[in-house]
């Protein structure tokens, strides 16, 4: 198990990485609570703070979210502080850290992949103050790494995670161990960046669609402007959520085995097939000369080049389309809209020099196109980075174009954190959790 070094590149582990902006938080918050009656405000942290055991001072509390993806595990503490009973919370910031592999690649070793979540766990130990441990709730979420392994499997290693929680001395609540839905991964990540955005506050709402390119699964969250774009979705897309005291209608859908790595073992022909011992998947987006192994979800794959034939973009866009062409559902709505993206877009974009690592950038469609080709093109000139780098670019490239039918010049807003928080469902799941228990309202 190592710790994903550029995940917590700006991390500094063990200590709060303070949001600089304490006070727009609570003005945010201040507005998404308008109906908020003095009673009500009383009401807010009641059961966490009942009157007697209240500190007289600011209160501090916390919450604690796991994020079990399909390529990592990461913990996400947040703290929520109230100065005192007139001031509503302030999102004061969280502590983030991530190891690898993910729990689906301890399979095979439950055990084991509960000791990643142990050991992330012990940071909070040491994160939260001992006298907030048991007011402080503990949950984690997989997403598709889970999904996609066997309910036996699955729960195998659900249920050692859920002894790991229960051993320790925080609030575990009731169903605290789960594999998220799909489609609650891109609302909530849709919830995050619109609240840390500030877009959540007003009353004349500009939000903004999210783009999330998982390991093993991809969702795209909007809330549609068009009454057509309502009528002519299929129903399962559409989701009513409550959240903040309002109800969003949201369109959401996550697309499970088109996150980047599935795509990749799509491409190679070796999603959902008996691998056969030394078998090898080739092709025309790797350099030609390449033979190596790789492993995901626990099973070992061998892939390389084309070593007779074609490499190279025109080839390979052919190979990666078979994958997303006529899968997708295209909301005609996102043509003219811009959206966040984060998550792969973020890190290939990053990896590749069209944004900048640290602060992300404003990209079009087809900036991952011109760099896919770059890349693809001259596959030698890029042989220190990743093998998969054009086979990534150019899927990328397809699932915008071809897949959800994005145009060319549609704008991308690549972050990866928004005034020091993480752009991640695990906020907005966070939220949603403490309004579960009672803890927020
Ligand atoms: O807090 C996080 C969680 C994930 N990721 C990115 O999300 C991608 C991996 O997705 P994940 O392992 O969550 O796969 P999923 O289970 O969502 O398919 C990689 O680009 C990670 O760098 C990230 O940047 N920050
Ligand atoms: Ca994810």
């Amino acid at each position: 198990m190592t710790v994903d070094p550029r995940l917590t590149a700006s991390s500094d582990p063990g200590r709060m990485t303070s949001s600089r902006l304490p006070i727009l938080l609570a003005l945010v918050f201040s507005s998404l609570f308008p109906v908020f009656s003095h009673s009500n405000r009383e009401m807010w942290f009641q059961d966490l703070f009942p009157p007697n055991t209240c500190p007289i001072n600011a209160k501090t509390f916390y919450g604690i979210m796991f994020d079990a993806g399909s390529t990592g595990t990461r913990i996400h503490i947040y703290t929520f502080v109230q100065k005192s009973p007139e001031i509503l919370p302030e999102l004061e910031g969280e502590i983030f850290e991530s190891v690898k592999p993910g729990l689906s690649a301890y399979a095979d070793q439950p055990e084991k992949g509960a000791e990643s979540v142990k050991r992330l766990l012990d940071m909070a130990i040491d994160a939260v103050p001992p006298h907030l441990w048991k007011k402080t709730p503990v949950v984690l979420k997989a997403t598709a790494g889970l999904r996609l392994l066997s309910e036996e499997k699955a729960q195998a290693l659900l249920s050692e995670v859920k002894e790991v929680f229960e051993e320790s001395p925080f609030l575990v609540p009731e169903d605290s161990v789960s594999i998220m839905d799909g489609s609650y991964e891109g609302i909530l990540a849709w919830i995050t960046v619109n609240f840390l955005t500030g877009q959540l506050a007003g009353h004349n709402q500009h939000t903004t669609g999210t783009l999330d390119l998982g390991g093993a699964s991809t969702q795209i969250t909007f809330l549609p402007r068009f009454e057509e774009t309502l009528k002519e979705s299929p129903r399962d897309f559409l989701t009513s959520f409550e959240m903040f005291n309002s109800t969003y209608k949201l369109y959401t859908h996550s697309y499970l085995g088109f996150g980047l790595k599935a795509a990749r073992l799509a491409t190679l022909g070796a999603l959902n097939t008996e691998v056969a011992d030394g078998q090898m998947f080739r092709s025309s987006c790797l350099p030609k000369q390449l033979e190596a192994e790789w492993h995901f979800g626990g099973v070992k794959y061998r892939y390389g080049g084309n070593k007779e034939g074609e490499t190279g973009f025109k080839p390979c866009y052919l190979e990666v389309l078979k994958v997303v062409k006529g899968k997708l559902h295209q909301p005609d709505e996102i043509r003219g809209s811009s959206f966040y993206a984060f998550s792969y877009y973020y890190d290939r974009a990053a990896d590749t020099n069209l944004i900048d690592y640290e602060q992300g950038g404003v990209l079009e469609v087809r900036d991952f196109e011109r760099k896919a080709k770059e890349v693809c093109d001259n596959m030698e000139r890029f042989s220190s980075a990743s093998p998969f780098l054009c086979m990534d670019l150019t899927y990328i490239t397809a699932l915008l174009k071809e897949g959800f039918g994005f145009r060319d010049n549609t704008l991308l807003q690549l972050t990866k954190k928004v005034n020091n928080i993480e752009t991640s469902w695990t906020l907005g799941a966070t939220f949603h959790l403490l309004q579960s228990l009672g803890i927020t309202y």
